[in-house]
Formats: C-alpha cells, structure tokens, sequence
C-alpha cells in the first residue's frame, strides 16, 4: 500500500460509515489527491487528442459504456423517486398498488447492479487493451532509440514511464472515465429533479454547498502543506534506504552502521512528526462533512415536515429529498478527485508518448514501422566480410555539430588489415571507447569517414552492422536467466552442444561445471555471485558463439586474480584468432604482441607502432610502460 493509499484509509476510517458520511464515505476521500505534487501536462490538449487515438480504436465498445452510465445514473435517480411513491402509497393510499412500486423498485436495483457491472466490466476491458498497445508501441521505440538517449537519461526514470506512468493511465480509464460522465450526469439529474420536487427544499439542500467547499478549504490549506511536508520526508527516508541497501557492502567496509542507523532514525522521526499533524488535521474533514451534513439533514427534516403538515408536500417527498441530500455531495466531490487524477494521469501519458516520439536511430524509420526489419542494400555485401576497418580523417565530439570545434576525436587516421590487432592506449579519457562506439554507429561521427572493407559504414544499417561485431566489454552485462541462457545471447539459434564448446573455449567450462546447476544455474541480473574474472569468461563464450568478423574487447581495469586473468588471456588469445580485433588496453603487458599500438592523448593519435617499435622511439608509449612496469614490479 503506498503512502497516499494509506493516507486515504486513514482519513476513511476516522470518518464512520458511508451512511453518515455523504460524498467521503468512497475510497477516494476529498483529500485523496492532498500531497500529490501537481504534475500537470504541459500539453493538455494535445496528449488528450494522442490518447484518444489509441481509445478510438474501441469507439463502439466506448460508446456501449457510456449507454450503460446513463442507465445505471438513471436508476440510481429513480430508486429513491419510486421509495418515495411508494411511502406515500402507504401514508394516502394505505398501500393500494403496494405491490407494483414494489416490484417496480425491486427491478431498478437489479437494472442498477446489472449496468454498474456491465460499465465496468466493458470499461475495463477498453482500459486493459489500451494500455497494452501504449505498453507495446513504448517498449518498442525505447528499442529503437539511440544510445545516447539513455546515456543522457536515468534508469529510473525510464523504467518509471514504463511502468507507473503507463500504469497511471490504466487506473484512470479503469475508473475516472465513467466516474466523471456518471458524475456530472447524476448531480445535473438530481439538481432537475429536487427542483421539480420542491424548490424551497432544493435551495436548502444547495445551501451546505458553500458551507462544504468553505469547510474544505480551511482544512486543505493546512494539511495541503503537511502532506506535502510528509511526502518530502517520505521520499527522503525511502531514498537513504534504498542508498544503504545497496550500498550495504561499502556501509560495512567502512564500518558506518551505527551513523547510518543514527541518521536513518533522524529521518524517521522527521517522518513520523510530519505525519503525526497530518493525519490529526485531515481527521477533521469527515467530522466536520459529518456535522454539516447532520444539520442540513435536520434542516431539511424540520423544514420539510413543517411544509408536510401544511399539506405542501408529502412524506414521500420528504423522504426522495433526504435520500438526494445524502447523495448529493457526492458527484461534487468524486468530480474534483476524478479530476485531478485525470490531469496527472495524462500527464502520464505525456510523458509516455515524449519517448514515443523520441527519433529513432534508424534513419530509414518513415516508411516501416520496425525499420530493422528493412533490409539495406549494402547487406548482401556484408555476408562474407573480411574485416578491413578504416577511419579516414575522423573528427568527433559528443554534443558538437559540423563546423563547430570537434575535440572529443581530432583528425583520426586508422588502418587495421582483416585479422590483424590493433590496440588502442592512451590516459582516461582520451577518447579509447569513442572510438568503438564510432564503429558500431551508437554516433556518426561529424567529420571524415569509417568503413569496413571499402563500404562506409553510414550506408549499412546499424543493426546488420552491428551483427558483424562482437563485443567483450569491461563491464558484462548478464541477464536474469541461466548461465547457458546468457551464453546463448550470442547466438539464440545455437545448440546446447555449441554453448557447452563456445564455454570450453571461453575457459568458462570448468567454474561453470563446479556450480550445483552448471549451466542450468539461474544468475540473477547483477549476477553478484559469480567473479568479475567469471563475468567476463562468459562474455568471451557469448562472443565466441557469435563468432563475429570484427572484435572489440575493453579491457577489464579491475584486477583480477592471476590465475583467472591468464584463463581470460587465453581465451582471448583464441577468441582473436582470424579475427580483425581491437583492444581497448589499460594494462599494457597483455597487447604486447597486437600488430599495431595507437596511443591516445586528448582525442589525438600522438603515437602509432609496434610494442618493440614504440619502446625504442622512447616517447609517451615507452614512458606509459616504463611506470606501468615499475609500478607492477613493486
Ligand atoms: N556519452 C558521452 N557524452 C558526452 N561526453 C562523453 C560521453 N562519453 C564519453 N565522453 C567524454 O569523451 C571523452 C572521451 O571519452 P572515452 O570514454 O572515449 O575515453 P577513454 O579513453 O575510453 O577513457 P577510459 O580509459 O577512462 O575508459 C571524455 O572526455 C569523456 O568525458
């Protein structure tokens, strides 16, 4: 239950029944959307129009709904109205036709039931498959956006758009929908039938609504405040939570658990003050709708009596208007709720269909909705590839654009012959990873050009070129799944036969052998516990089972034990062989036997050479291995 949840039931259960309480006895009190920050969209009209696409697909169901609202708004008005013929058929007719008004209010209920049902279950159904097709349609342009993208963007963030914000569009077609169109048709039915009844008891009744909106805003303007100060808190305390978590291993390391346990306490108790005058204020609300409501009840009751014995109206009336008074808040007050979760539900929406209009990566999107599925012409001459790479001229920078000052790359030159290594060197960031990111196309780089035996790389689709590469990166990223699940995602059409082999090569068999489910083993998404050095034995199966033409390896800069680094450096040794390679190096004695070095310094080439060649020119190269060696050596 989240807090708001909470926060509700609490005011609900401070207030009694729904009997005495008219218009908060619901679940979604008046106070329902107190503390909520007021997430408005910033095209309102707009993002109505983009989600009315998506229900219009279900207009006749829709429009079968509304049909049903009218009649369930209809008997739920004409149930009292027949209760009150029916007391008066008892008071002046001593129950002459008794029978009929009974049966009569016996089929409204049943007719008001049966509609409330059927409202939902269609309405329901509408909702469910919207919000599946928004859901589809979301996940789908996430998969076809740019890297940078989510680079520039938080995990969290993302992933609450999948779920809470989509989400929050679903409850509210669930419910605000018919709520709305129930409720502005049930107050306008109610207005026009009390005042039919008997004018002077209609102004009675009307005369507790400013009384009630007066009440409300006294007490809103505190607890608006409050709840606000205790969401704060709240967020505050989840987050130091959810930091402490997982940050445990550090918090242990350090031995900061009694300042952490102290600070914690500190939040909570600021939550827990916060919550304290929140809860005591927002528990006036149903007292104070209760006191007003009882005297607009008795004022009714003595007024229309006083009318009853002058023969003005009947004890029917009476009864028809006590029935509406009770009810009559109602619909004022499920419209404002219904309203504001409306407004932050299409927020919501807004923020789902940004992502859905984010430009794919894809450049030949306009004319098919997955372009992956588009096969480009270059393909067919990628079937048999070499792996030639070259970078002719390359200059890049992450947010430039042409003409402006590119500095991330400057002028990059690059030749690798098919199954030659080439190992890139160089301090952090000098732009080592840039490159490889360049050839795979997560950027196009401004200036110059990159192309892969003979073909620039911007005339081959990303995902066929991407599909020539393999990638063995510093930081493996398994899956939820087991081991062989997670070796199989280089390629999902292999044998268990091909995965075991690809694992052997890998030197990946034996630790893998030595779990009590092997390869059945379920590894959890940060696969805590399996090693780094494990880690990235089973990326190198993953690579080998893909069997790419081109190889990128980004060294691991964590140090790992000797024994598993000499396993990874010889799969490695066999991963690369007959295959073009690049290397991004941090340590420099495992690339002592690459075909080329290029050392890196702020987006420049200042080096380039074999081991040997580099050391005798006694340059930045032979400096970078001399500390490397001296400092290995110590
Ligand atoms: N997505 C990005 N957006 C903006 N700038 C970036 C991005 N990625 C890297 N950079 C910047 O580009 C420069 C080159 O980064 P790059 O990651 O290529 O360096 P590197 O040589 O691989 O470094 P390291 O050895 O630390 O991995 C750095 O200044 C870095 O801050």
């Amino acid at each position: 239950m989240s807090e708001q949840q909470r926060t509700n039931t609490s005011i609900q259960d401070q207030g009694g029944s729904p009997a005495n309480m008219p218009g908060f006895g619901g679940p979604r009190g008046p106070m329902a959307n107190l503390g909520k920050p007021k997430v408005r969209a910033k095209d309102l009209g707009g993002t109505i129009r983009k989600l009315w696409r998506y229900l219009a697909v279900h207009k006749w169901m829709l429009i079968l709904v509304l049909f049903m609202v009218v009649v369930n708004v209809a008997m739920g008005l004409l149930g009292p109205y027949v209760l009150g013929l029916a007391v008066d058929n008892l008071v002046y007719e001593e129950g002459d036709g008794l029978m009929r008004l009974i049966i009569c209010l016996g089929g409204i209920y049943a007719g008001l039931s049966l509609s409330a049902f059927l409202q939902n279950y269609w309405m329901i159904g509408i909702s469910q498959k919207t919000v599946y097709t928004m859901r589809k349609d979301l996940f789908r342009r996430l998969h076809l956006l740019p890297i940078d993208y989510f680079v520039k963007r938080r995990h969290g963030e993302l992933m609450s758009r999948i779920t809470n914000d989509i989400d929050n569009v679903s409850q509210t077609l669930n419910s605000s929908f018919i709520q709305i169109f129930s409720s502005v048709l049930t107050f306008a039915g109610m207005l026009v039938l009390m005042a039919a009844l008997s004018p002077l008891l209609t102004l009675v009744t009307l005369l507790i609504v400013p009384l009630m909106l007066l009440g409300m805003r006294w007490i809103t303007s505190r607890t608006g405040r409050l709840f606000k100060e205790q969401q704060r808190h709240l967020g505050e305390l989840n987050g130091y939570v959810e930091e402490t978590v997982s940050g445990q291993r550090i918090v242990k390391l350090f031995s900061q658990e009694k300042r952490v346990i102290e600070e914690f306490m500190e939040k909570n108790r600021r939550l827990r003050d916060a919550s304290y005058w929140a809860q005591v204020y927002s528990g006036f609300i149903p007292k104070l709708m209760n006191v007003l409501n009882n005297a607009s009840f008795a004022i009714i009751a003595a007024i229309g009596g006083w009318l009853t014995l002058r023969g003005v109206i009947s004890v029917g009336t009476i009864l028809v208007f006590a029935e509406y008074a009770r009810q009559f808040t109602r619909p004022l007050n499920d419209l404002a709720n219904q309203f504001n979760t409306l407004l932050s539900a299409v927020a919501g929406a807004e923020r789902v269909f940004e992502v859905m209009e984010e430009e794919p990566e894809f450049e030949d999107h306009e004319d098919h909705e997955d372009p992956r599925e588009k096969v480009h012409p270059q393909t067919a001459q990628l079937q048999t590839v070499r792996g030639e790479i070259r970078f002719e001229n390359v200059s890049f920078s992450y947010d430039g654009d042409e003409g402006e000052k590119l500095d991330t790359l400057q002028g990059i030159d690059l030749h690798v012959k098919p199954g030659e290594t080439m190992a890139l060197v160089g301090p952090t960031g000098a732009g080592k990873t840039t490159i490889t990111s360049l050839l795979a196309r997560f950027y196009d780089p401004q200036q110059g050009r990159i192309l892969i035996d003979g073909l620039d790389i911007t005339t081959i689709a990303r995902n066929e070129l991407r599909r020539l590469m393999g990638f063995v990166l510093q930081d493996t990223f398994l899956f939820t799944g087991t081991i062989r699940e997670n070796i199989r995602y280089g390629r999902l059409d292999a044998s268990d036969e091909e995965v075991e082999r690809a694992a052997k090569l890998a030197n990946a068999h034996s630790f893998i052998i030595q779990l009590p489910q092997g390869y059945d083993t379920v590894l959890t998404q940060d696969a805590a516990d399996i090693s780094q050095g494990q880690r990235q034995l089973l990326a190198i199966a993953r690579a080998i089972l893909a069997d790419p033409a081109i190889l990128i390896l980004d060294e691991a800069t964590s140090s790992i034990d000797t024994i598993t680094e000499i396993k990874i450096q010889e799969a490695l040794y066999r991963l690369m062989q007959g295959r073009t390679s690049i290397v991004v190096a941090h340590r420099l004695n495992t690339i002592q036997n690459a075909d080329q070095i290029v050392v890196l310094h702020q987006g420049r080439i200042i080096e380039r050479g074999t081991h040997q060649s580099l050391l005798a020119k006694k340059g930045y190269y032979h400096d970078l291995y001399q500390s490397q060696f001296t400092s290995e050596a110590m």
